[in-house]
Formats: structure tokens, sequence, C-alpha cells
């Protein structure tokens, strides 16, 4: 065989080769330099651009005439995204259209979410979320994320790497095992994994293509999923035991194999049980972070600093009674167990403030079943098995419930914690919304608009003997992005305890006195940008001062270094800085004059 010696590549090809293949496709054939269209640019939604491609890059990079022949900066792109999204009737719909818009158009669905926020939030988020969740099914359309089954095992580090970015810096890892408050959802959970990444991006900043959602599938025991033809997961029972446990390990194993020690790992929505013990086993030996406990624990705990804040009245001095006593309930008493305690208070002491309720009543000491976790909040008393009889007993100053079970919180309920507490808060955690304790409407009018209510899922302003009440949202996705943005900067290895005693502490000061006023115990979500922002330099600190980061030497300014890793919401050039052609004028997007030619 013979090989014909290939001809020196002329000046200009070479010229290009050297700025980068990724810009432009140069073929160099037997007659001719050709620039063959580049439809990665239009296809690809990391690339893409749409009408915002000036007339120059369209022509330079082989796309003109893909587009019409307009030109739309940013700013008239994302009108257009919005006079859109107002034309769909319907929340599905509404999330149909703009996850099509994130798969098209990356930066500009980005630049949608950071720009109408509270609109979206509610789409992308819960409750929407739930909705798509329950019939993901019908809603799976992309690889957004990976899908583990329990087959799998022996393999999971080659599944990984069938990913398609390979500097995964932060996965977002369910089992599907109680997601939101619709428990167990099987591989549809992948939902979740995806909408709490998707808020890594939007609100925080992070990169997409560092962002990997991960449904673990091991089944599931949800009869209805089992027998939908529409399910699309493994359609065996859930394995649990030994098998379910190695399964977890060779995940966690292969993930740091694949992407790194100081690779974020966020657990989500497992069941209680399952939660707690992979939190126990993993928070020490690798970058884990369990946001229904550990997010969920910061955030309840910033609502009852502030509460404090409100209503001058110390945390000490208030009785708490949690409805619920799963994950997020004990994730939030455990946090505010150790700030009691941090305010000179005995564990006993503190203990004694904080009871838990859950289906079988009041957590006394003679309750037949309590997990481990519960224990320490166990009384010695008689049981209480009605709601309404706790409230009146016990008096209590903030009633959390996290049960999701909708309606939990009656008229009766909430008439009686009123009758005790002059300003009483009322945490109703539950998602998605029909899964809320109380709606906002019920918590102002039952308690003649005393309360400071708050809620997981959104709900609008309500007007009660005609003043307007805010209330807040509590949910967790006002901390994790931040944590996220934080332990990803400062590469984390590992992430203990005190430092969500910082996030909460950040959380909580983030309140401006304007909303506190106003009776609202959190940042508005249109805030949650600055937020993160402040999450993230908070843990990133916090890392940096407890020698718990990679990154050495120290950033001087720890904000700054932050900022400056964070996903740019306006475009780039798609043309290299210095292009070698000198015959075409220069354009610039509206001010241009070539546009004007066509
Ligand atoms: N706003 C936020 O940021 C977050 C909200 N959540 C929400 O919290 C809810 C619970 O989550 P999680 O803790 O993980 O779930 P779990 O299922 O682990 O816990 C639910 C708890 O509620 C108790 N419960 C159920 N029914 C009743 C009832 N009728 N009366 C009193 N207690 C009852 C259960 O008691 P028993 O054990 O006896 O069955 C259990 O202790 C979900 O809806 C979820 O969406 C979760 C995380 C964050
Ligand atoms: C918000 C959240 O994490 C949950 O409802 O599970
Ligand atoms: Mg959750």
């Amino acid at each position: 065989m013979t090989f014909t010696k290939l001809r020196p590549l002329p000046r200009l090809a070479s010229q290009l080769r050297a700025i980068g293949r990724s810009f432009l496709q140069v073929h160099n054939d037997a007659r001719s330099h050709i620039v063959r269209p580049d439809w990665h640019n239009v296809t690809d939604g990391k690339l893409n651009k749409g009408l915002s491609f000036t007339i120059e890059e369209r022509q330079r990079l082989g796309v003109h005439g893909l587009w019409p022949c307009s030109y739309r900066d940013l700013e008239e792109q994302l009108n257009a995204v919005w006079v859109n999204f107002q034309a769909r009737k319907g929340n599905i719909s509404k999330f149909t259209y703009i996850n099509s818009l994130s798969h098209r158009h990356q930066r500009l669905y980005y630049r949608f979410l950071r720009d109408y926020t509270e609109i979206v939030m509610p789409i992308i988020y819960t409750p929407t979320m739930g909705e798509i969740v329950a019939s993901f099914g019908l809603h799976f359309k992309y690889p957004d994320g990976l899908y583990i089954t329990i087959f799998d095992r022996g393999h999971i580090r080659n599944v990984l790497e069938n990913w398609k970015e390979k500097h995964v810096r932060a996965l977002c890892v369910t089992d599907g095992g109680r997601v939101l408050g619709l428990g167990d959802m099987g591989a549809n959970g992948m939902g979740i994994s995806i909408g709490k990444i998707s808020l890594y991006t939007a609100l925080a900043g992070v990169a997409p293509q560092q962002l990997l959602p991960v449904c673990l599938d091991v089944g599931t025991d949800n009869e209805e999923l089992l027998a939908d033809p529409l399910y699309v997961g493994a359609r065996i029972n859930r394995v649990r035991g030994d098998e379910y446990e190695d399964f977890m390990q060779e995940f966690m194993e292969a993930t740091v194999e694949c992407f790194g020690g100081d690779t974020f790992i966020h657990h989500e929505d497992f069941a209680t049980p399952n939660a707690i013990k992979f939190l126990e086993k993993y928070q020490y030996s690798h970058c884990c972070f369990n946001d229904d406990v550990q997010g969920t624990g910061a955030t309840g705990l910033a609502g009852m600093l502030n509460v404090e804040r409100l209503t001058k009245r110390k945390l000490q001095d208030m009785i708490f009674l949690f409805v619920g006593a799963g994950s997020a309930a004990l994730g939030i008493a455990n946090m505010l167990l150790t700030a009691l305690q941090g305010r000179g208070l005995s564990l006993d002491e503190a203990a004694s403030k904080i009871y838990l309720f859950d289906q079988n009543g009041l957590v006394t000491c003679g309750s037949e079943k309590i997990e481990e976790q519960a224990k320490t909040f166990a009384k010695p008393m008689d049981p209480i098995k009605d709601l309404v009889a706790a409230v009146e007993q016990l008096k209590p100053a903030i009633l959390l419930g996290a049960t999701g079970i909708g309606g939990l919180f009656t008229e009766e309920v909430l008439r009686s914690l009123a009758k005790h507490q002059e300003r009483p808060a009322v945490f109703a955690l539950s998602n998605p919304t029909n899964k809320t304790e109380c709606t906002a409407e019920q918590a102002y009018t039952f308690t003649e608009g005393r309360v400071l209510y708050c809620s997981g899922s959104p709900f609008p302003p309500v007007v009660f003997n005609g003043k307007r009440f805010t209330p807040a949202q509590a949910n967790n996705c006002l901390v994790f992005p931040g944590i996220a943005l934080g332990a990803i900067c400062a590469r984390a290895r590992f992430l203990p305890e005190d430092l969500y005693a910082e996030v909460a502490a950040t959380l909580a000061k983030s309140t401006s006195e304007e909303r506190l006023a106003a009776g609202s115990l959190y940042p508005a979500i249109r805030e949650a940008h600055s937020l993160a922002l402040d999450v993230g330099v908070a843990v990133a600190n916090y890392l940096f001062e407890n020698g718990l980061s990679n990154i050495y030497p120290v950033p001087k300014d720890v904000c700054e270094f932050i900022q400056k890793t964070q996903y740019r919401l306006e475009y780039q050039s798609a043309l290299p800085p210095t292009w070698p052609y000198p015959d075409f004028p220069a354009c610039r997007g509206k001010d241009c004059k070539a546009k004007n030619i066509l």
C-alpha cells in the first residue's frame, strides 16, 4: 500500500486550524478549500444563539440562510420567549415549552430563568415538577441525566463514563424513594434530580456542563407505577438490604473514580431511613450533602431565627411542635437542637423544647416504634393522639409541618394555635401545593392575620381584613444552589455539620428588614441569585478557614473568585478573536451595517 504524501496546507487553512476546529470545519479537498456549514452551532443548544448570530457569524460559520434575515439581540429574544411562555395555557404546557428551549438554546433558557425567576420557578420546580414526576413517562424526551439501574451493578463506572460531559463537578442523585410529598416514584424521580440541577445554574450560576442529574433505578413499590404501561423504570419491587447498599457504595466509589474525590454529591428524596443511613455513612468520607436533611435543616433554622428577629422573643423561650418526623422535620429539629445548645441550654433542656408528632401522635418515651434519630425528642409524658389536643396542651410558638399530608392543619388546629400566641408561626413545608399542611389563605384567615406563615411551595399574596400579606417560600432551594456553588468552587473535601449553621445564619441575615416588617420570614425568590452567591461565599469561606478545601493558595477575594467561575448569561462571539479574512464588514448585532444590505 502506498501513502500519498499530504500536500502542505495553504496558509489560510493552517491559520484556521490554529484558531481551532470548533469554530469552523475546514475541508482540504483536492481542488479548493471549502468552508462547510457548521450545523453544530445551530443544533447544539450549548452553542446556538438563534437570531442573535450576527450576519457576520452566519456567513463565517456557513449557516447564513438557515435563519430568517432578522437579527435579535438577547433582550429581544428574551422578550419573544416571554410572549411565547405567556401564550401557553397551563403549567405543563409552559414546562414543555421551556424544557424544549433548554435543549435548543441553553443560554437563552438560563437567561430567561434568571430574569423571570419568580414566574418560572413554579414551572421547573415545585409544584409543576410534581406533576411532571407523576407522569414522567409522557414527558421523557431527552437524555437529560443518567439512569443507573440495579442491573448495572459491577458496571456503574461505565455508565457514568457514557455521560456527554467529562468535567462533571456536581451530581444530584435520587432513588425516587420519596419524591416531594408524592411517595415512592421509582425512576420517575429523575424529574426531581433534573429540576434541582437546573436551579444550580439558574440561581447559583454553576455552569451546566459541570452538572449531572442521576436516577438510581432500584425498582419501586408503587403498584400504580408498576401497572402503568407508560412507566419507564425497572418493573421490579424496590431492591433493599445488602444488595441495595452495595449498589449505592459502588455508585459513590465510581463517582469519585470518574469525576474526582471533590465532586459534590447531592442526595435528594431518598426515603428517610436511607437518607439518614447514607448521610451518616458518607458525610465525612465524601463531599456529600443531603438536601432533605441538611438543606431543609438550614432553611428551617433560618426561618426560626427570623421569627426571633421579628417577635423579639428568644428561641430558647419558645416551644416547637414538629408535625412529621421524617428527614425534613428531623433535619430541622437537629439543627435547632444544636442552635439552642449554642445558647447555653444543655442537650436535655434543648430537646425538652422540641416536640415531634407523627402518624401515631406525639412521640413519647412510651411510643411503640421510635426511629433512632427521633429518640432524643421523645418526651416522658402521656400519649396525645390528636393534633388539636397537642396544640392545646403544648401551646407551641412555632408549628411546623413536614408530613406530605395536605390540609393537616385544619381550622381548629390553627385557631387553637392562635388562641395561645400573639404571633404564632406556621411552617407548612410539604410539597407540592396540594400536600401543603395549610394554605396561606387558611393560615391568615384562621389566625385573624396574626400568623407568620411560610410554605414549601409558593402561594400568592393574601388580602385579609383589607391588609395584604406576602407569604414567603420556605424551601431548601434557598440554600442548596449556594451550598453547591461554594463546595464546587472551593473543591470541598467534605462538608461538616457546623457548616450548615453558617448557611442558616447567612439565609436569615439575607432577609431584609422590609420583608421582615411585612411578615416574610425569608428573602423573595427573585433575590435567590444574590442569596446563592452569599451562601456560596459563606460556604467557601468556611471550607477555606477549616482546611477543608483542595484549593491552595486561598484566594484573596473569595467572592470575586467564585464570580469568575459563574456561567455567563451573555452571548460570546461565535468567531475567533482575530479573523483572517479582511473582506467582510465588521458586524456587531443591532448596529450592524451589513444587516441593512439584506
Ligand atoms: N420545603 C422544603 O424545603 C422541604 C419539604 N419537604 C416536604 O416534607 C414532606 C415530608 O418529607 P420527609 O420528611 O422526607 O418524608 P417522610 O415520609 O420521611 O416523613 C413524613 C412524616 O410525616 C408523618 N406523618 C404522616 N402522616 C401524618 C399524619 N396524618 N399526622 C402526623 N404525622 C404524619 C410520618 O409519620 P410516620 O413515620 O408515623 O408515618 C413521617 O414522620 C414532603 O412533603 C416533602 O415534600 C421535604 C424536604 C424539604
Ligand atoms: C423541596 C424538597 O426537597 C422536597 O420537597 O423534597
Ligand atoms: Mg427533596
